[in-house]
């Protein structure tokens, strides 16, 4: 098993390009079963949850080829083909590795009128239930069993679902991305109140309206989605969009090490809330490029740990400050100075980093859904068990303004959602390598 080691200390300095978002290319990877015509996607990143995908629909039956194609330096150009569908299910196994699997679901019952999913269960940040999904496709009439922890569902006779109003309990993003892709190919109209506005959802709606698929309303709480008899190969390749919680991950390694670095594809009109938190930390963050091209980067520059204030910040829905941004924030935080309360609204259990933080010399005090991060903590090098994805990368923050050495084991939750981030790390200057579990470091304590 891998683990990296980190020795602290070093700012960072330079420029890194910024992978196309993981939360757009699982979803549209799943948009490849909607249609019998190929779907190219550019800027593909190179995850290991993309790969689970890819072997996920390979298991349908979907072929996948990838294409050469220097556009998109930073990521893969993928061809998918679902011609034929034989095996519309997603098994277990590949399930319990990542949750979006249940994204296959809503397409597989729109295209074939049946699927058979299995339930992903809980994971370390929370419960996570699927109950949206399958009240939505329910109320477009769909039939849906629960058996042998798999979903069973069938399309109504016919085999074509139906157009519904659906208004969801909360915002969901993958709940929205599912039930937007089913209705795609619906008998009627479905309205989807209460739509998440997350741009993974707009970037998907996009690539369905390429595919012929009639929506308006993506980018608002009320989706509006006309369904059509099939789905086409879209004119051109489908580039996913910059992935905010990377670029956002690297702006906070930045302003706890300090240095000055150009994040090139990152864009600001996706992190606002990032933004404007970190220049209440006292770091500097530009926009440059034309802003939804390629050529958008950003430019941050941090005084670092001793010149930083610590923030406080509430999780909320897109617009508002992400989730997927708590840990690498409360990582910041640690060492700047001040007092930040952070409160996380999604996920209950969204603080299994705390107490590996704590390890390295944090002072964090955790009451229910809100943490008081006291900063000027003086972190120093141990050994930190990475327990989730974005865990890992505030884990990996913390070893880059730790004194000494820090190793951070079962990086495979971070390899789910980040390309190489020690490469990346290490070209803007930072000491952090990846070993196999086990090899010995003379300066481990
Ligand atoms: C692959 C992907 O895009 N993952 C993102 C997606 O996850 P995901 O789409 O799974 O998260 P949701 O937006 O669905 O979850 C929001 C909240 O609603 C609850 N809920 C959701 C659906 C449901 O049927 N029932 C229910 O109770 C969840 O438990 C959670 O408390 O959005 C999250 C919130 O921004 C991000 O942290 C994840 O990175
Ligand atoms: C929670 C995340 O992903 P997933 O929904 O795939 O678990 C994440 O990207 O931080």
């Amino acid at each position: 098993m891998d683990q990296l080691l980190i020795r602290g200390g070093r700012a960072l300095h330079g420029e890194v390009a910024i992978a196309g978002a993981k939360n757009a290319a699982l979803p549209e990877l799943c948009a490849a079963l909607l249609s019998a015509e190929p779907l190219t996607l550019a800027n593909v990143p190179r995850l290991q949850d993309v790969a689970t995908m890819r072997k996920l629909l390979a298991h349908m039956g979907v072929q996948a080829e990838r294409l050469d194609d220097d556009r998109c330096p930073a990521g893969e150009c993928w061809r998918l083909d679902a011609a034929e569908l034989p095996r519309p299910e997603a098994p277990y196994e590949l399930v319990k590795t990542m949750r979006a699997a249940i994204l296959a679901l809503g397409p597989l019952l729109a295209r074939c009128g049946r699927a058979r999913v299995s339930l992903p269960g809980g994971c370390a940040i929370g419960s996570r239930p699927v109950d949206q999904h399958i009240k939505g496709l329910q109320a477009m009439g769909a039939t849906i069993r629960v058996e042998h922890g798999y979903i069973e569902a069938e399309a109504p006779a016919g085999g074509r679902l139906k157009g519904a109003r659906i208004t969801t309990d909360m915002v969901t993003v993958t709940g929205t991305e599912n039930l937007m892709m089913a209705a795609t190919l619906a008998e009627g109209t479905t309205v989807l109140e209460n739509a998440a506005l997350e741009p993974e959802v707009t970037d998907l709606a996009e690539l369905l309206i390429a595919m012929g698929a009639r929506i308006t309303g993506h980018g608002t709480h009320r989706i509006t989605i006309e369904g059509v008899a099939a789905l086409h190969a879209p004119a051109q390749p489908h580039r996913i969009i910059p992935d905010r919680i990377e670029a956002g991950t690297f702006l906070c390694a930045v302003a706890a090490t300090g240095g000055e670095v150009r994040l090139r594809g990152a864009r600001a009109g996706h992190l606002e809330a990032v933004i404007e938190k970190l220049a209440e930390a006292g770091v500097a963050v530009e926009a440059l490029g034309t802003p939804g091209t390629p050529d958008e980067a950003l430019q941050v520059r941090s005084p670092g740990a001793a010149g930083l204030k610590a923030v406080g910040f509430r999780t909320r829905e897109y617009p508002a400050f992400p989730t997927d941004m708590q840990a690498q924030f409360m990582a910041m935080d640690c060492v700047a100075a001040g007092t930040a309360v952070i409160t996380e609204t999604i996920f209950e259990n969204r603080y299994m980093h705390v107490n590996e933080l704590l390890r390295l010399g944090a002072a964090i005090e955790i009451d229910g859904h809100t943490a008081v991060v006291r900063g000027g903590a003086r972190l120093s090098g141990a050994t930190v068990m990475a327990t989730d994805l974005r865990a890992s990368a505030s884990l990996v923050i913390a070893g880059l303004v730790a004194e000494g050495t820090t190793r951070v084991d079962r990086i495979y939750h971070l390899d789910r959602g980040y390309d190489r981030m020690e490469a990346k790390l290490r070209a803007l200057g930072a000491d952090i390598e990846r070993v196999k579990a086990g090899a010995a470091t003379e300066d481990l304590a």
